[in-house]
């Protein structure tokens, strides 16, 4: 369905994209198969929130609408889909009422499964647990281990858990925040006591200096790929001591798409192998928006590390990326319909 009075023109269209997006959506004279409700800071908005994406929704009869964080949630709407990226109890607190009030909306994505993201710890442990073997490769956590006070200790607790030099250490808490992504190359146990706890220590595995970014929309599996932190020699190990800052390596200014990189370190992962990690994730952590940042083994091929989940990525650098969001958004509402009537215990599963 299509927004009535729309033409083809792409001047009409960019007009139209520019609805106010704070009117209620149930007094716009428009024919709209479903309403998205939006709740996100004005970094992600812009990021996330394109012209092009907004356009193709529109021909696709979703809309867009703003979440006013000054009115109450049950004043706005009505929506099919409510999509959020804010932290903070008083949030979440909104989110988790609200969706009891309406099980019928599809709320993406719960703030309890959200919540598992925002420590360095929690966020890795469904990887852990996954126990995947014997597809294609074996997927793992990089051994490590959290310090949430007294830096004192670390050099003793890095010995007793028996973790290899060199380490990275992450800041604990992930809150969107430029200090939670403050990381730290340590070349020496003994340095790390310069280091503010609560953070983890993990260790640095050599994987060529490229990174993997694995974004998942629903049922939609993308890979890119990133460049990352070069190897680590053993003779660079043995010659340097002390711990070193460094900067967002793999953002998406370092794109290694284009790259002339070495085929064995530019291949892919498989893709049953992405396909089995990305179902099982979505499962465990019950999120449909998020992206792992995977890592392949230098020296063995086939052992892949997941070293970082983030919830809602950067979805605005993925090329195509319009497509899949909205074709995502169209069955998020359907499913939901549907199993709306089937009791909300079913609806989860319905989703995966
Ligand atoms: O933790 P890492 O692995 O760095 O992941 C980040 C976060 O997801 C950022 O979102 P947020 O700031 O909401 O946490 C996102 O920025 P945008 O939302 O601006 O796209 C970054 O996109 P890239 O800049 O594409 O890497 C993405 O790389
Ligand atoms: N265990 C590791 N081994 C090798 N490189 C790592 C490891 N952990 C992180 N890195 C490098 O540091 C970058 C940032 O780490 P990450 O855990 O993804 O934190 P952030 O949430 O800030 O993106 C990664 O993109 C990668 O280049
Ligand atoms: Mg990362
Ligand atoms: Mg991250």
């Amino acid at each position: 369905m299509r927004l009535s009075g729309e033409t083809s023109s792409e001047d009409e269209e960019e007009k139209e994209t520019q609805v106010n997006p704070h009117i209620c959506p149930s007094s716009l004279n428009v024919d709209h198969e479903m309403v998205v409700g939006y709740a996100l800071t004005s970094k992600k908005k812009k990021s996330f929130l394109q012209p092009k994406l907004e356009g193709l929704a529109r021909n696709k009869g979703i809309l867009f609408v703003a979440i006013d964080l000054s009115r109450p949630l049950a004043d706005q709407g009505p929506f099919n889909v409510v999509l959020h990226k804010i932290t903070g109890k008083e949030w979440f607190k909104i989110i988790e009422d609200y969706q009891r009030k309406h099980p019928e909306v599809a709320v993406v994505d719960p703030p309890d499964a959200i919540e598992h993201l925002l420590d360095r710890q929690s966020m890795l442990q469904d990887v852990a647990d996954l126990n995947m073997h014997d597809c294609y490769g074996t997927v793992a956590v990089p051994k490590q281990l959290v310090i949430r006070e007294d830096s004192q200790s670390i050099p003793c607790e890095v010995a007793e858990a028996g973790l290899s030099l060199p380490l990275v250490a992450k800041p604990l808490v992930v809150d969107g925040s430029p200090k939670s992504h403050e990381l730290f190359l340590a070349y020496d146990q003994y340095s790390l006591v310069e280091l503010e706890p609560p953070m983890v220590l993990q260790e640095f595995v050599n994987h060529g200096g490229v990174l993997f970014k694995v974004y998942i929309i629903g049922d939609f599996i993308k890979v890119v790929r990133r460049f990352s932190l070069p190897n680590i020699s053993r003779r660079e190990l043995s010659k340097v001591t002390g711990v070193f800052p460094f900067p967002r390596v793999s953002s998406a200014a370092s794109s290694a798409e284009d790259a002339d990189l070495d085929p064995g370190v530019a291949e892919l992962p498989p893709t049953p192998l992405l396909e089995r990690l990305a179902k099982e994730l979505r499962h465990r952590l019950g999120l449909q928006l998020f992206n792992i940042d995977l890592i392949r083994e230098q020296v063995n091929r086939d052992k892949y590390y997941v070293i970082d989940i983030n919830y809602f990525p950067g979805y605005g650098k993925l090329p195509d990326y319009e497509h899949m969001f909205t074709n995502f958004l169209l069955s998020a509402s359907k499913s939901k319909g549907r199993a709306g009537t089937m009791g909300s215990k079913f609806q989860l599963y319905m989703q995966y």
